[in-house]
C-alpha cells in the first residue's frame, strides 16, 4: 500500500500533537500493533523507539519482520510477535479457550481455536489480556469489525462502561468561528442502528474517553435533521429520549439536543435557530444519530478539509484498545500509540490510587 503523506497542520495544531506525544512517549508501555508488516507500522515502530519509552510489539512472521527491523537499525528496541513460531502461544490459545468459554462460546475443534489465537487482531488481544503487552493499536491493515469483534471476545467490556463505541477527534486546520479546533465525532465505528439507550452510552463514554484529548470542558450536542422541534421523524425522538436519559443519567455534562449541525457548531445560528441552547454553537463532542452519519461525516471533514484525525479511540472495553482506519497514515498510528500509552497509564494510576480519570492534566 502506498504511504500517505501527512497533513501540513496549522501551529495550533502542531503544539497540541507536540504536547501529547510529549506526554505519552515518556511512558513505560508495550504497545502492541497487530498489522506489524504493514510498512505504515515498521515507520511508526521507527519513530516510537526513536522519540519515546514505549516498546513496540509488532504481530507478524519473524522471517519477514526481522530483517526490516535489522535494516532499519531498531531490531532490538522492537519485540516482534510470531504466532507460529512462538513458545508462549500454546499458553494463548488456552487462554482463548477459557475466554470463548465464559462467554459461552463454543469452538469446533482445537485447530479451530489455534487458528483464531493466530489471526492478528485475536493474538493482540490476548497478548493484551495475558499482560504481555499492556495495549493494542489494531485496524492499519483490517477492517473494525474485526478488530471491535477480538476485543469483545477476549479483553470484554468494561463493567463500568460496557457499550463499546468508538469516536474520532477531528483536528482542524482552521478554527470554527467560536475558537473550536479539536472536534470529538462518536460513533463513527461500532454500532450501526444505536437504540436511545445505546445513544446515551455512547455519549456519556465519549465524554468520558475525551478527556485523554480534548483540552476544554466537552460541551455535547446530539446531531439530528432537526433543531428543537423544528422537524420530526423516529429517528428525532430517539434522539430527545437520548437527551432526556443523558441528562438523567449525567447531569453534570453540557449537553443539548436535538440540534442540526449548524446550530451546533455556529454560535449565530445557534442564536437564530436555538436561542435557548445550553451549547450555544460551541459544541466540541458530536454524537451522530447512527453510524452511517458518524463514519461518513468523520470522513467527509478529515478528506474535504484536510483535518488531521486521532482515531479510532474506542470506549467500553476494558483494557486500552484502539483502532485505526486503513487509511491512516504512519503518523496516525503513531498517534494512536500515543494516546493508548496515555490511556495504559490512566488505567494503572486509577488501579493504584482509585482516582477519577483525568487525562486533561496529562496532556496539558
Ligand atoms: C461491533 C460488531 C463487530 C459486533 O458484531 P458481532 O460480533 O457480530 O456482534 P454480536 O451482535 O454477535 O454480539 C456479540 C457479543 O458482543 C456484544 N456486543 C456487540 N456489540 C456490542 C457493543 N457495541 N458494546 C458492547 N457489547 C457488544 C453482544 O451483546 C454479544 O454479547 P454476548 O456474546 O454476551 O451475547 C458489529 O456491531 C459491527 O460489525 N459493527 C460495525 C463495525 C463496522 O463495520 N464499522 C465500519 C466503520 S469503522
Ligand atoms: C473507522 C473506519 O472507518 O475504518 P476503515 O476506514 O478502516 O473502514
Amino acid at each position: 500500500m502506498m504511504i500517505e503523506v501527512s497533513q501540513p497542520l496549522n501551529s495550533d495544531i502542531n503544539s497540541y500533537i507536540a504536547r501529547l506525544r510529549t506526554r505519552a512517549f515518556t511512558c513505560r508501555t508495550r504497545i502492541v500493533l497487530t498489522d506489524g508488516a504493514d510498512a505504515r507500522a515498521l515507520v511508526a515502530a521507527r519513530v516510537i523507539v526513536e522519540q519515546s519509552a514505549i516498546r513496540p510489539i509488532l504481530i507478524g512472521q519473524t522471517a519477514l519482520l526481522l530483517p526490516q527491523l535489522e535494516k532499519m537499525g531498531i531490531a532490538r528496541e522492537v519485540d516482534i510477535y510470531d504466532p507460529e513460531q512462538d513458545a508462549r502461544q500454546a499458553d494463548l490459545v488456552t487462554l482463548l479457550g477459557a475466554r470463548l468459554e465464559a462467554r459461552g462460546k463454543k469452538v469446533q475443534s482445537i485447530e479451530a481455536l489455534m487458528d483464531m489465537a493466530n489471526e492478528p487482531a485475536y493474538c493482540g488481544m490476548l497478548l493484551v489480556q495475558a499482560g504481555i503487552a499492556d495495549g493494542l493499536v489494531g485496524g492499519a491493515a483490517s477492517p473494525t469489525a474485526t478488530v471491535i469483534r477480538a476485543g469483545l471476545q477476549v479483553v470484554g467490556v468494561d463493567p463500568l462502561y460496557p457499550i463499546v463505541s468508538g469516536a474520532f477527534a477531528l483536528l482542524l486546520k482552521e478554527p470554527l468561528p467560536a475558537g473550536q479546533d479539536i472536534l470529538i465525532f462518536s460513533d463513527t465505528a461500532v454500532i450501526p442502528n444505536p437504540t436511545a439507550e445505546q445513544l446515551t452510552a455512547i455519549a456519556i463514554n465519549t465524554a468520558r474517553t475525551a478527556k485523554a484529548f480534548l483540552e476544554e470542558e466537552p460541551a455535547l450536542a446530539l446531531l439530528s435533521f432537526s433543531t428543537h422541534g423544528s422537524a420530526e421523524g423516529a429517528s428525532v425522538i430517539k434522539v430527545r429520549q437520548a437527551l432526556q436519559l443523558i441528562r438523567e443519567q449525567a447531569p453534570y455534562l453540557n449537553v443539548d439536543g436535538e440540534l442540526q449541525a449548524d446550530a451546533a457548531l455556529i454560535p449565530t445560528i445557534a442564536h437564530y435557530k436555538a436561542p435557548s441552547s445550553s451549547v450555544q454553537g460551541r459544541a466540541n463532542i458530536l454524537i451522530f444519530p447512527n453510524l452511517d452519519a458518524g463514519n461518513i461525516a468523520y470522513k467527509l471533514v478529515e478528506r474535504i478539509c484536510r483535518a488531521t484525525t486521532l482515531g479510532v479511540i474506542i470506549s467500553g472495553l476494558a483494557k486500552p484498545i484502539n483502532d485505526l482506519s486503513r487509511g491512516c497514515t504512519a503518523d496516525d498510528i503513531v498517534n494512536m500509540m500515543a494516546v493508548t500509552a496515555l490511556q495504559v497509564e490512566q488505567q494503572q494510576e486509577n488501579i493504584t490510587t482509585s482516582a477519577l480519570p483525568n487525562l486533561l492534566e496529562t496532556v496539558r
